[in-house]
């Protein structure tokens, strides 16, 4: 250091002292630059707190974010930013501008971070550009042509896939009949079954090893990445040993993954039959092999490993696609144990529409508009996916007069939404009612929003809801359902992380029918007429038997 002092003396002919004033004062006009330049660029940012060096706004995250976001976007308006240490953080709040904004393609990128680092661009929720594009065309359309639709042909295919696990759950909890029991445990399995029957045509049964093993490692997976979440904002701390044991979990947990996925794409090789397409694991095969044939598989999937592609495609369906359901119906089940009088309409009105005999069907939903407006009032209250997920700015952009950077991460407040106290009357209070119109007709404003919006929206809405309808009105249909005795049902707060959850509870069920003359008895020993339906039983078998890879994990070979 004292050689560049002499040195510096030397050349420039100053003394020491002078040196050091002239080095001084090049440092503060450096320093005041840069706060210029800091300033000048984030005036033209939304508002917002200025937080603490290399932290940001960290620090000063005591409570669930999408509460804490609530409450600033009171404070801040609508649009606002902050930092999460180096990362540049935009929130929206107004549904308005959350629907402009995310119908604009600069505004559909992912955020690049250790888990996207970790996934490499595969899959569909963490991808973005060109290849997200393409999967997401691909996927809807193939989702499309297995019954996801409101309308029209085939959505009697995926009423039937559903129904089939309906049919189990009532059964399930008919057996379970009058005795306490945690709703969440019984519908793990008939909720994961849809989506795995409709990606890979497998079912599960609840005590099948390979099940637990498949839960219990997306469970895992799902723990490790909120742990290390705060690595996504402050890249160094990946560094510390802790997180890199995380990471190495992580990545250990994924493997297992990729083979539990590589079995069931290998066996979907063997058995392929272009003329009988299963499920969403044969579209892709015959997809990668037709663009190979045409020679446009660096379309696809841009010259990365096909397989590999798939197994992401099938864990992130996966994931969005069975914790999401489960949790809704939960929260309904909750909702109607806090509301008994809702539920009492729903039933009165599922009894007048669909009558003793049967279950509630699709086509059943346009006359059951109490019931529709039920489930539209569960997912508002509930807000399931508070925040949505975090999108990235693709290139600098304008939105309602600010400049946001390129790369900046961008959040929806979903929750700010369906409980903005100008959009909706007593936001706190669960009631059906507001949904519907004055002539008693279902009416589902704009500003209904819990699957997000514009290009990245919920790619699942359809499924979920005609899940939710199936599940819920089948149940209520066939089961009073009771608070247990002497217990406290969990509060309508719920518990944040990327979902929010209900707190643990067990409720009781006692078949509908035990106090009507119409009783029959079930195979089960219970007495249910509707869980009995013989028209369910036929359309399930024949969803069974049309797919042997189905039939067989049924039957209990694995
Ligand atoms: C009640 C159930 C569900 C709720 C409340 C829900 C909600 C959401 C929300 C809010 C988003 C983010 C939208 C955004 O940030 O712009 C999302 C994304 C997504 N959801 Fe769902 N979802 C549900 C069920 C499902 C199901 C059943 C599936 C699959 C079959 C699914 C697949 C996806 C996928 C793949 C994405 C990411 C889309 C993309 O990145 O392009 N979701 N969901």
């Amino acid at each position: 250091m004292s050689f560049t002092w002499s040195m510096l003396q030397k050349l420039l002919g100053y003394t020491r002292g002078e040196v050091d004033w002239v080095l001084g004062l090049f440092l503060v006009v450096l320093g005041v630059i840069r706060v210029v330049q800091i300033v000048l660029r984030d005036r033209k940012l939304p508002p917002g707190p200025w937080g603490v060096p290399f932290l940001g706004y960290l620090p000063f995250v005591k409570t669930p974010p999408h509460l804490l976001f609530q409450k600033m976007a009171r404070k801040y308006g609508p649009t606002f930013s902050f930092r999460f240490g180096s990362h540049l953080i935009v929130v929206l709040s107004d549904y308005r501008t959350i629907r402009n904004a995310f119908r604009r393609e600069c505004f559909s990128g992912r955020p690049e971070n250790e888990i996207s680092q970790i996934i490499e661009g595969f899959g569909l929720i963490n991808s973005d550009g060109k290849l997200w594009k393409g999967q997401r065309k691909f996927l809807h359309e193939k989702l499309r042509n297995f019954g996801m639709r409101l309308m029209g042909q085939g959505r009697e295919q995926l009423e039937a896939r559903i129904m089939v696990e309906v049919d189990e759950f009532l059964n399930t909890m008919l057996i379970n009949r009058g005795t306490p029991v945690n709703l969440s445990q019984f519908l793990t399995v008939n909720i994961s079954n849809v989506i795995c029957s409709l990606l890979m045509s497998v079912r599960f049964s609840r005590d099948d090893a390979r099940f637990k093993k498949f839960t219990a490692l997306i469970e895992e997976g799902f723990r490790l990445c909120t742990s290390t979440g705060s690595t996504n904002f402050i890249p160094s701390l990946k560094y510390l040993p802790e997180i890199k044991e995380i990471n190495g979990k992580i990545q250990q947990n994924r493997a297992e993954m990729a083979s539990f996925f590589r079995e069931i794409v290998e066996e979907h090789k063997a058995t392929f039959d272009p003329s009988n397409i299963r499920d969403v694991v044969d579209s892709y095969i015959l997809e990668i092999e037709t663009a190979k044939a045409e020679g446009r598989d660096e379309f696809l999937f841009e010259g990365k490993d096909p397989d590999r592609q798939i197994y992401q495609i099938l864990g992130d369906m996966y994931s969005a696609g069975m914790e999401t359901v489960k949790t809704a119906m939960s929260w309904a089940v909750l909702y109607m144990l806090h509301y008994p009088e809702v539920l009492e309409n729903v039933q009165k009105e599922l009894d007048q529409v669909v009558g003793r005999e049967r279950l509630p069907t699709l086509d059943d939903m346009p006359n059951l508009p109490y019931t529709e407006a039920t489930v539209l009032e569960v997912l508002r209250r509930a807000c399931i996916v508070p925040l949505g997920t975090t999108h990235s700015t693709t290139k600098e952009v304008i939105l309602d007069g600010y400049v946001i950077p390129k790369n900046t991460q961008v959040m929806p407040s979903l929750y700010a939404v369906s409980m903005d106290e100008e959009l909706w009357e007593d936001p706190e209070e669960f009631n059906p009612s507001r949904f519907l119109n004055a002539s008693g007709a279902v009416e589902k404003p704009d500003f209904w929003m819990p699957f997000g919006a514009g290009r990245r929206m919920c790619l699942g809405d359809t499924l979920a809801k005609q899940e939710l309808y199936l599940f819920f009105t089948s149940l209520v249909h066939c089961f009073h359902l009771k608070q247990v005795e002497g217990t406290v049902l969990p509060d309508l707060v719920g518990q944040a992380a990327v979902t929010i959850c209900p707190g643990e509870y067990e409720l009781i069920a006692i078949p509908r029918n035990d106090d009507t003359s119409s009783s029959k008895k079930t195979g089960n020993g219970g007495d249910c007429a509707v869980v009995n339906s013989s028209a369910l039983s036929v359309k399930s078998q024949a969803l069974l038997s049309s797919c042997p890879l189905l039939e067989r994990r049924n039957a209990g070979q694995h």
